[in-house]
């Protein structure tokens, strides 16, 4: 039987910089973790491409999404929903390989109540002040869009407690460090737990 693959979830408030890390990580070839594109309402942004930043949809179409069962979680945050398909999420774990979601914090629950074996890891950012300016400077929101996400991002700075690891991402290159780490790790700590109950069950 083919081993389940480990579903990791990196969640974190809007502006830290999940996007940026998840992006180094899958454009080091060593990556071996399949990412899961969201489904959402919100317009593209600026070079956004279907299928491959987001699979875009109308409420409509998200509304019979959520009505069919097909999303594993969603959220509506600040206006727009946005949601995990649940049978590319199923289907990649049960051939064995992880699965790497990036989505915000009400999502990450619902993923911890359906997947409690994950690996939920928090990405932090410096300090609020620096959050805001990342997201100034991204220049993809209007002024009242950075307020409400800032307003979020108190709310779900709160709840970091509840994540298996916190990682602060002041530099790029080494909160991708830290992550990698933590997966590989976290797959060793498994598969010693796998190994130590195979051979008690081979001496029962
Ligand atoms: N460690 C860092 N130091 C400085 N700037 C950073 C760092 N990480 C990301 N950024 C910048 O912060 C901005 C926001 O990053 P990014 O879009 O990746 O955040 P996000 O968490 O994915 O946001 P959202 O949740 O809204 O999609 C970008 O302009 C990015 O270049
Ligand atoms: N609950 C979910 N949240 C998601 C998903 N995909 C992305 N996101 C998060 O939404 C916010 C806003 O994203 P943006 O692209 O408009 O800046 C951000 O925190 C994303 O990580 C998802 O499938 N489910």
């Amino acid at each position: 039987m083919v081993e389940k693959g480990l579903l990791i979830v990196l969640s974190g408030p809007s502006g830290v910089g999940k996007g940026t890390v998840r992006k180094q990580i899958f454009s080091q070839p060593e990556t071996a973790f399949e990412y899961s594109i969201s489904m959402t309402t919100r317009k593209p942004r600026e070079g956004e491409v279907d299928g491959v930043d987001y699979f875009f949809k109308s409420r409509e179409e998200f509304e019979t999404l959520i009505e069919q069962g097909k999303l594993l979680e969603y959220a509506e945050f600040v206006g727009n929903y946005y949601g995990t398909p649940v049978d590319y999420v199923r289907e990649t774990l049960d051939a064995g390989k992880d699965v790497f979601l990036e989505i915000e914090v009400q999502g990450a629950s619902q993923v911890r109540e359906k997947f409690p074996e994950g690996l939920f890891i928090f990405l932090a950012p410096p300090s609020l002040s620096e959050l805001k300016n990342r997201i100034v400077t991204r220049g993809t929101e209007s002024e009242d869009l950075i307020g409400r996400r800032m307003q979020a991002a108190k709310d779900e700075i709160e709840l970091m407690d509840l994540y298996d690891y916190v990682v602060e991402n002041d530099q790029v290159d080494s909160a991708c460090r830290r992550i990698n780490a933590i997966i590989v790790a976290e797959h060793c700590r498994r598969e010693r737990v796998a190994i130590r109950y195979k051979k008690m069950l081979e001496v029962d």
